[in-house]
């Protein structure tokens, strides 16, 4: 039996501060790390401290390179300029220039010999049950405390992050048979089908997966990430992207938006040099924005709130900052915070992993639809757009087909979708990618991904990021209709029950967190690291690579600063909250 089950009943009962000291005593004074349910009822900064240590802890046991000594391809700087952000990623560590770069392997925030992908288990249970049953959406349920630009914002980051590509394995299928009620099976169809995601695999090591995109939090999703596609984004005048004549995102082709990016206050640069210092600038926002925006508006608690803040800024109030550090980099990454400071890899070359996608299925939060309202008087405009219109291409005619400005104002004022169970839009269960060669039941497909890339189940997973497993499905929530809903798909093997299903099930969760606290273990840990092992956010985090104005910029900048400045007549409607992704007050 594992420790942590051992431990499990006296920790959940017992009063936290007891459990601290019981498990600082256990498990040794020096390391000061306790594994806590309910962290979140610590007195503030005796919190912080705690998702510190936390990080420490996860940085030391959690993180593991895809590569062995001299598989990464050797590639070379010279001649590049490495004062900006290369296209591909490459270069950002200038001590192993192929660090992070586009087509580099998936990590593992797990053991690897715990990721060979499921093959016996695959289809147990029957993934179209759990999306059909434990998954789908009968009535809405709002996530009330933000609104759906979050929702917007986390998509849009997560294509900067990482793609397992646009296409899948069209040789190598997954099949199984549709449960026996299920309404496809009234048009003949008896088994469903998707295929599986592309792989490299090795001789007695797990297979791996490669990130199409840039590993780097650098906005690949707008730059681009190869130079066939980087130079139909770019207008090559003033370091400016190509934008539309209606000063919106230009349209390819395909129906499908491409990106852009403005502003000039360097008349004697030439294009390169005002693009290259544009995407630095635009790129640090975006993190910043993240960061202490959007990451507190998820987590809506004083302490992520403080723990968000220390990221970005550090402790130390401004005029203390001149005090030298003499206690080493963990003292420095709190006391001055990450950016500027020095890089910390722990050891591990920087890359996404399996684990950080999955926690990210957050498809629950999509709306049934969008109801089009004036920012002037909060009345409907007469434009609904279900899911099959507002996806894929369909937001065009959302953005082209209304003002713009009404567009953002009802994203600022409408609700996403809770992440629980039973609230998965029916419409992502029957959905149609445009090039893709089947129906996609979305819930089926996030299922089956993590259990073909060999992302742990629940509970294996808690256990690997070092929490208290469930012993029973009673453990997994406090809500008894979540627990006869995970039994009647799992029965009590508790060791069945699906990451996915798993977390959308679980409570308590953190006081105004929209989501678990399985999954914010690994937010713990990925949140700092992308900002802590990028050369573009400590080292060279500077006026000189920067310029000062790029610096003030960042740092007089917030989201509804960024929407004041865009859509200016929404100005007042964004500034009626103190973060932009909280729901705005109604015109
Ligand atoms: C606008 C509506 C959305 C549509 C149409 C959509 C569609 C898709 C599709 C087609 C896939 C790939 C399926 C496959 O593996 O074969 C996918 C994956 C994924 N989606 Fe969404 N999605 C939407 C919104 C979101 C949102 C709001 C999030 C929030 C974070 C999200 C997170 C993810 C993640 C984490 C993956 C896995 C990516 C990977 O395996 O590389 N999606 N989605």
């Amino acid at each position: 039996m594992h420790l942590l089950e051992l431990l499990q009943p006296s920790l959940w009962n017992l009063p936290v501060y007891a459990s601290v000291a019981y498990l600082a005593i256990t498990r040794g004074l020096p390391s000061f790390y306790v594994i806590l349910p309910r962290w979140w009822n610590l007195p503030l900064y005796f919190a912080v401290l705690y998702l510190g240590a936390t990080r420490e802890q996860l940085a030391e046991h959690n993180l593991y390179d895809t590569y062995l000594p001299g598989e990464r391809p050797d590639i070379s700087c010279a001649g590049i300029n490495t004062g900006a952000r290369t296209l591909s990623g490459i270069c950002n560590s200038l001590d192993i220039p192929a660090m992070g770069a586009a087509g580099a392997r998936f990590a593992r925030f797990v053991p690897l010999n715990d990721t060979y992908g499921e093959t016996d288990t695959l289809y147990t249970p029957n993934p179209r049950t759990i999306s059909q049953n434990l998954f789908k959406r009968n009535k809405f349920q709002p996530a009330t405390s933000i609104n759906n630009l979050a929702a917007a914002w986390i998509q849009f980051q997560t294509h900067d992050w990482f793609s397992h590509g646009p296409v899948n394995d069209p040789d190598h299928l997954m099949s199984f048979p549709l449960p026996e009620n299920d309404p496809l099976r009234a048009s003949g169809e008896t088994h469903m089908t998707v295929r599986r995601t592309i792989k490299e695999t090795h001789r007695n090591r797990p297979p791996t997966y490669n990130n199409i995109n840039t590993h780097w939090w650098d906005l690949s999703q707008i730059y681009g990430y190869d130079e066939a596609r980087h130079a139909t984004l770019r207008s090559f005048v003033d370091g400016k992207m190509k934008v539309a004549e209606d000063g919106l995102l230009p349209v390819g082709p395909d129906g499908l938006d491409i990106a852009g990016y403005n502003d000039n206050c360097y008349p004697a640069w030439n294009d390169t040099q005002l693009y290259d210092h544009a995407r630095l600038i635009t790129t640090a926002l975006n993190a910043k924005v993240h960061t202490v925006e959007w990451t507190p508006a998820l987590l809506q608690d004083q302490i992520l709130q403080v723990a968000m803040q220390t990221n970005w800024n550090g402790l130390a109030p401004k005029w203390l900052r001149f005090l030298p550090n003499i206690f080493g980099q963990h003292f420095a990454e709190a006391y001055y915070g990450i950016m500027g400071g020095k890089p910390d890899f722990a050891g591990v070359p920087f890359a996404h992993s399996e684990e950080f996608i999955s926690i990210y299925r957050f498809h629950s939060l999509l709306r049934d639809n969008i109801t089009i309202r004036s920012h002037m008087d909060n009345s409907e405009t007469g434009n609904t757009y279900d899911i099959p219109q507002y996806t894929f291409r369909g937001a065009q005619d959302v953005v082209r087909g209304n003002k713009f400005s009404d567009v953002v104002y009802t994203f600022g004022t409408d609700n996403p979708g809770a992440l629980i169970l039973g609230n998965y839009p029916a419409a992502m269960m029957s959905l149609n990618k445009p090039g893709a060669p089947y129906t996609m039941d979305m819930g089926v497909i996030d299922v089956l991904r993590d259990r073909e890339r060999g992302v742990p189940r629940y509970n294996e997973f808690r256990r690997l990021f070092s929490l208290i497993p469930a012993k029973t499905m009673d453990d997994i929530s406090d809500d008894p209709a979540s627990v006869a809903a995970l039994r009647a798909i799992y029965g009590e093997d508790v060791e069945s029950v699906d990451l996915l299903a798993g977390s959308l099930a679980e409570s308590p969760r953190a006081t105004g967190f929209a989501f678990s606290n399985t999954q914010f273990q690994v937010f713990i840990l990925a949140a700092s690291r992308r900002l802590m092992t990028d050369r573009f956010f400590t080292t060279d985090y500077t006026a000189a690579v920067y310029t000062q104005e790029g610096l003030d910029w960042i740092a007089n900048s917030d989201f509804r600063a960024v929407i004041g400045r865009t859509v200016p007549e929404l100005n007042a409607s964004v500034h009626s909250v103190d973060n932009a992704f909280k729901p705005w007050v109604v015109s």
